[in-house]
């Protein structure tokens, strides 16, 4: 049996916890030996011996975490996780840094980890190779990350087959955002009338920003991915060596809340207009691109314009597309598809789960 805790039931970590409290429930899935065993938010936690019920599960805020639960302690959680008997995975489901910098501990303490944080792995870049030491043997505790980049699609297992195969890593190249996309794929084509606000503001009500958008226009969302991807690629790549395009107007930089931020958005409307409509008249659209260069092992992230023609200007809705182009992919591979959002977060998630499971979990009890 595996144990899964998971840190953060919000928006991603919300729809996991549905995710597996449907799976329990079906007896499609009766043979997969997950229990759900931890939960944790800012304010209060739970860790059982005996797995969470479905129903339990479905009713988690008065059921699990309601009034009676003990306050929140991220080190008791993890030291009760550790004395389980069958092995535990610990789902960071927070964007938390605090968190991230813990990892090591539980790493050494044999707790595996799967997590759509980006923080572990493109913040300093000592922390990274730490949890790569601590993960790095067969047996031992594994760190799983997929949904790190691209949300639910394929595309670390992809970066991490063709480099653990051999292969030469010329560039990779693409739109790694779903907010981004969803702006510009909406704001940015022949005809669009929407405005640019607007289109923020339909991105953050579907799930696609960041808490605070402006970690999405300011580009860092995106270095953090292009930083990851160049890591895993074998490059010392770190958001502070990019070069990084932030499109959120100077004057609301500094504003003291993203409700604020989102209010004043549309002051700068005409200030996107133009430049689409400047890239409009060139028969281009705008889009904003993440790239690693395998020559010069650099990243940049960038906004750029693309001819109506290319790959990249015809993308719909939120979705990411990401060109890996190799010594034996000439002509890039191509992973497409929904790249944010709770749903396609939460199975990146589930499958990475499924996989410590077939290495670490079965034929346990
Ligand atoms: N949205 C998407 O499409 C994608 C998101 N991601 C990543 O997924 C992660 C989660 O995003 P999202 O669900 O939108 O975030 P939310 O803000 O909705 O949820 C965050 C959760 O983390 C909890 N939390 C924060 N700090 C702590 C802490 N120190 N200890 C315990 N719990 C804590 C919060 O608790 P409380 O409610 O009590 O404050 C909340 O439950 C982020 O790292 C994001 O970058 C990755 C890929 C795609
Ligand atoms: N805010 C991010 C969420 C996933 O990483 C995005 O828009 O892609």
């Amino acid at each position: 049996m595996l144990n899964v805790a998971i840190i953060g039931p919000g928006l991603v970590g919300g729809a996991l916890i549905e995710q597996l409290a449907a799976h329990l429930q079906s007896p499609r899935f009766a043979g997969l030996p997950i229990a759900v065993v931890g939960l944790i938010n800012s304010k209060k936690m739970a860790v059982s011996e005996a797995p969470f019920a479905a129903s339990d599960l479905g009713d988690w805020k008065s059921r699990i975490l309601g009034s009676a639960a003990p306050d929140a302690d991220l080190a008791q959680f993890a030291d009760r996780l550790a004395k389980l008997a069958s092995p535990s995975v610990v789902v960071d489901c927070t964007s938390s840094d605090a968190v991230a910098e813990l990892y090591p501990q539980w790493l050494a303490k044999g707790l595996h980890i799967a997590t759509p944080n980006k923080k572990a792995f493109s913040n300093d870049l000592s922390l990274f190779r730490r949890i790569q030491e601590l993960s790095g043997s067969p047996q031992g505790p594994s760190v799983y990350h997929e949904a790190t980049v691209g949300a639910g699609l394929p595309v670390l297992s992809t970066l991490s087959d063709l480099v653990r195969t051999g292969d030469r890593i010329v560039k990779i190249e693409g739109i790694f955002s779903g907010t981004l996309s969803y702006l510009f794929n909406n704001f940015s084509a022949p005809g669009a009338t929407q405005k640019f606000s607007e289109c923020v503001a339909v991105a953050k009500a579907s799930g696609y920003t960041e808490p605070d958008p402006r970690d999405d226009l300011n580009g860092m969302d995106v270095a953090r991915k292009v930083a990851i991807l160049g890591r895993v690629a074998g490059y010392g790549l770190g958001t502070d060596t990019l070069a990084i395009e932030n499109i959120v107007p100077e004057a609301l930089r500094g504003v003291a809340s993203a409700d604020e931020f989102m209010s004043r958005l549309p002051e700068f409307d005409d200030h996107f207009a133009q430049l689409n409509g400047e890239a409009l008249a060139t028969g281009s659209v705008l889009r904003y691109v993440g790239c690693v260069d395998g020559a010069s092992a650099q990243g940049s992230v960038k906004l750029t314009r693309y001819p109506l023609d290319h790959p990249f200007a015809s993308l719909k809705g939120s979705d990411n597309i990401i060109a890996f182009t190799t010594e034996r992919f000439p002509n890039p591979l191509i992973v497409q598809g929904a790249g944010a959002g709770a749903a396609v977060t939460a199975f990146g998630i589930f499958s990475d789960l499924i996989k410590i499971c077939e290495r670490f979990g079965a034929g346990t009890k």
